[in-house]
């Protein structure tokens, strides 16, 4: 998997649980002192892998410092590969700090820093990158879309599809490199081998550019899908945010141009991130502040995911710069409309609440549209771009013409596999090459 690496000789400890007063709070250690840190703190270890009740006192004045469930789980089948252990203490803050405190003198130990218990997982071959970041984007997971996609990661939906496409990658190269090493000793038809090699080497670029075709919808679920909220001044934007958001996050008032700064709003609408955004009102001004609002709003357009053009009863719709976005024409103040109603567009009102519901189901609509739930393969560009480059290098060695030189064709076979391995954090190619070669019978 990874390649080796110098054993680590520190032991890191480190609140697993959250820092507020809880019923429980638990304390995880992982490195080689991690059993004497049980045997100073716990009176020794108990039975690997089952939490046993034990009195916990500080190694060096004996006073007790907790009733706790304790559990001794030796490496290597444990989530960092090292040897573990975990404290479930009562939850508060003075017991927390006395732990750590005391855990701190055993020789050794060391307060982990962020990420750290997963780093070593990864570099002890517990866990591929995609799965770390699988653990990450499950602790961030707002709502549920994100949750079963972070959820399908850590569980190597991304990771297992990676490998299997660089172990054919791999494949294709080991027989790029014989044909090389043995063309001249007339063992192997070349031609024969580049036909296959061209239609094997475009079919896995194919099925690597099928998974980048997905509108994005990975990486969209965890940024979250942007709602920008725009219009004229006054058209009610500040109003409708904090309706929709229901708390009063934008100022509102009746003069034209209280809001400057973007105010963004995360919500979970039907299980779906859904970020809103609040704008300076579109106008030409003379104002320099107000001036650098407009500015940022137009940005802020551009970047969405879909507009909600507002546009209160004796408005005129605002067109400039909102042509290619997809948009939602939305009529506000419904309540204070006379008249016969205005064609096309969503109507509402932030102070009845009419409305507010069609509205909420067309953003979701839009946004679950765009989302998908959770399905997606990629989910971070990192991922996007290595695979991209994988898919590049395939495409020349499926288009190179007859004759074309065979160095070429191998380096980019090796480049497209270095990218493939990039994805899971595995770059050494060499060692499974040699693996590949032992095997690779040509009778030499
Ligand atoms: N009657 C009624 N008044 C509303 C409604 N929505 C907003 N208003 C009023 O319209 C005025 C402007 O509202 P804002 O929410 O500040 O408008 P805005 O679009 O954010 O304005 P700027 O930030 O200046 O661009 C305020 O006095 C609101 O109380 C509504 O649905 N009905
Ligand atoms: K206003
Ligand atoms: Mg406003």
């Amino acid at each position: 998997m990874t390649d080796a690496l110098p054993a680590r000789d520190d032991t890191i400890f480190a609140p697993a649980s959250g820092s507020g007063r809880a019923a429980v709070a638990v304390v995880r250690i992982s490195g080689p002192a991690s059993g004497c840190a049980l045997d100073l703190l716990a009176g020794g270890r108990p039975e690997p892998r089952r939490l046993s009740l034990r009195r916990l006192r500080d190694p060096e004045s004996g006073d007790t410092l907790d009733q706790a469930l304790v559990a001794w789980l030796p490496g290597p089948a444990t989530a960092t590969g090292e040897d573990m252990a975990e404290f479930h203490l009562h939850g508060g803050l003075a017991v927390r700090t006395a732990v750590l405190r005391a855990l701190a003198r055993v020789p050794g130990c060391r307060p982990a820093e962020a990420g750290a218990f997963s780093r070593r997982a990864f570099l002890n071959g517990r866990i591929d990158l995609t799965e770390a970041e699988g653990i990450a984007d499950l602790i961030d997971a707002e709502t549920e879309a994100q949750r079963v996609q972070a959820l399908r990661q850590l569980d190597g939906a991304l990771g297992r599809q990676v490998a299997a496409w660089r172990e054919t990658g791999i494949e294709l190269l080991a027989g790029a490199e014989a044909a090389l090493d043995f063309a001249d000793e007339g063992d192997v038809d070349e031609d024969g081998l580049d036909a296959a090699l061209s239609g094997r080497a475009a079919a896995l670029r194919d099925a690597i550019r099928g998974a980048l075709a997905d509108g994005r919808r990975g990486e969209r679920l965890r940024e979250g899908f942007c709602v920008v909220l725009a219009g004229a001044p006054n058209a009610g934007k500040s109003t409708l945010l904090n309706r929709l958001s229901g708390r009063e996050a934008a100022i509102v008032s009746d003069i034209p141009g209280t809001t400057r700064d973007a105010i963004e709003v995360r919500c979970d609408l039907g299980g779906l991130p859904v970020v809103l955004v609040d704008t300076a009102g579109l106008r030409e001004t003379e104002d320099a502040i107000e001036a650098e609002g407009v500015r940022r709003t137009h940005r802020h357009i551009r970047s969405a995911d879909l507009v909600l053009h507002l546009v209160p009863p004796d408005g005129e719709a605002v067109t400039e710069g909102l042509s290619d976005i997809p948009a939602l024409l939305v009529r506000t103040k419904s309540d204070l409309a006379t008249g016969a109603a205005a064609e096309g567009g969503l109507t509402v009102s932030a102070v009845t609440g009419a409305g507010l519901d069609a509205l909420l189901d067309a953003v979701q609509d839009a946004a679950a549209a765009s989302l998908g739930r959770g399905d997606a393969l990629v989910t971070r560009e990192r991922h996007r771009d290595a695979l991209s480059r994988a898919a590049a290098h395939l495409d020349r060695v499926a288009a190179a013409p007859a004759g074309f030189p065979p160095e070429l064709i191998t380096e980019d076979l090796r480049l497209a596999v270095r990218a493939l391995g990039e994805v899971g954090g595995h770059v050494g190619v060499e060692e499974m090459l040699d693996r590949l070669f032992a095997g690779f019978c040509i009778g030499k």
